[in-house]
């Protein structure tokens, strides 16, 4: 066994590389102790020179004095959890290139599935909020993974089919247990398709105004009619920064301002979207989707973030940690949630003028958009961060997101403005 450094685990015997020309780029030698001298150990590691400055350290150069000992197979896992990615050809990237190559090679756009995965809301329940607006929150399963995917669903208007769909033998009270009813539950009700409470106050409002009006507590197969294209948010999930109080990231944020905005009354959104400062009303919001994915660090998982992190306090920005660790910069894909808005009917058969869209990622306006166009992005609604907006009065102030904000225009193509 060779001499290893101290600092080296004993739990791994370091790898040969596949390729006998690199063998002097990864040599033990390069896992000496950190050096204090930036440009030094970017040598060391190889990193092209003339890296531009988008490190979350600020320090001007990728990643440095990082010890060559992380390329060791015992320290990150064989791959991506539900990556296509192969790790050996990764390494074999990682070892040849510079930091550049591999960031063009590996920031690609998602893969746009062909065929849409399955998907089955399962429950749909009624969550009224902290903020006095009510949300439905609907669970789904799907054909390609066993996770839990959600809809927060803001507003009545918006339905899954697949839950509305009748199940063989299901009773009336199957059916409201699982969330499959109309208008709201109340003790006593018997049927999952009329609300006779919604009914008799909705009789009791047209009698009153001389209006026939429209029954609107039935369930319906028709397409909706929208009064403008819904806004849509297609948040990922962040355990970090939504229940942690993390400040490395935004994703806490982004989460509350896109439910803000699905709340907010329907004359208050044009516009001025998002400073609008109206009070919170349920009952004219214009509704909207959280389609919220449990693809946690941009899919590599809490447990590879979690490395990641540290690899960012070792002076790595967050795309260069995800490859120092062997995943893609971005390993997300979004084919469950077109499919989720389909079933929700905003795609194009129910809903051909479209939704819009809340974000800065241009990649992922295309690939919500499906590989068919299953859905139509009408509009992008960026999402400013809240710090931004309020020269550091409100939201997230520190170092770390600024970093993360930096390195997502500079280095994934955000477009925050
Ligand atoms: N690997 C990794 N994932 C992170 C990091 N910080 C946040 N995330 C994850 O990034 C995801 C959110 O993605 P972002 O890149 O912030 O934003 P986006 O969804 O691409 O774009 P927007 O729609 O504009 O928010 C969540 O899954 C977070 O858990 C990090 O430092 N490393």
């Amino acid at each position: 066994m060779p001499d290893l450094p101290s600092h080296a685990s004993p739990y791994f015997s370091p790898q040969s590389p596949p390729d006998g020309e690199v063998e002097g780029e990864i040599s033990l030698n390069s896992t000496a102790a950190p050096r204090s001298n930036p440009a030094e150990s970017s040598e060391e590691t190889h990193y092209e020179s003339g890296q531009e400055s988008s490190t979350e350290n600020e320090r001007g150069t990728a990643t440095p004095a990082l010890p060559g000992s992380f390329l060791s197979p015992a320290f990150t896992p064989p791959s991506t959890p539900g990556g296509t990615m192969n790790p050996a050809s990764v390494l074999h990237q990682t070892q040849l290139s510079g930091l550049r190559h591999r960031v063009a090679t590996t920031t690609k756009a998602p893969k746009l599935l062909d065929q849409l995965p399955s998907v089955e809301c399962i429950v749909r329940a009624r969550i009224p909020t902290t903020s006095g607006t009510e949300m439905f929150l609907h669970l789904y399963h799907n054909d390609i993974d066993n996770k839990e995917h959600l809809a927060i669903v803001f507003g009545n208007t918006i339905r899954s089919r697949s839950l509305d769909r009748v199940k063989p033998g299901e009773t009336e009270l199957d059916r409201m247990i699982r969330g499959a009813y109309v208008g709201k539950l109340h003790p006593g009700r018997i049927s999952s398709w009329y609300d006779e409470k919604a009914e008799a106050a909705a009789a009791a409002a047209a009698a009153s105004s001389q209006t026939t009006g429209e029954k609107g507590t039935t369930a319906s197969a028709h397409p909706t009619q929208f009064a403008q294209a819904p806004l849509v948010r297609i948040h990922s999930e962040c355990y970090t920064g939504e229940t942690a109080w993390s400040a490395r990231c935004d994703c806490g944020e982004q989460l509350d301002e896109a439910a803000r905005l699905m709340s907010l009354p329907e004359e208050a959104l044009p516009e001025n979207l998002a400073h609008a400062d109206a009070e919170t009303l349920a009952a004219n919001s214009p509704g909207g989707v959280i389609v919220y994915l449990r693809q946690e660090g941009r899919g590599i998982g809490l447990g590879e973030k979690l490395k990641a992190y540290n690899l960012q306090d070792l002076g790595s920005d967050t795309v260069e940690a995800n490859l120092l660790l062997r995943h893609p910069a971005d390993a997300r894909s979004y084919g469950l949630a077109t499919a989720i808005l389909v079933d929700l009917g905003l795609g194009v058969d129910a809903n051909p003028e479209g939704i819009r869209l809340l974000t800065n990622n241009p990649d992922k306006i295309r690939a919500v958009e499906g590989a068919n166009r299953e859905v139509v992005v009408k509009d992008r609604v960026s999402m400013v961060p809240l710090a931004w907006r309020t020269g550091g009065k409100k939201g997230i102030n520190s170092t770390e997101v600024e970093g993360y904000l930096r390195t997502k225009i500079a280095k994934m193509g955000h477009m925050i403005k």
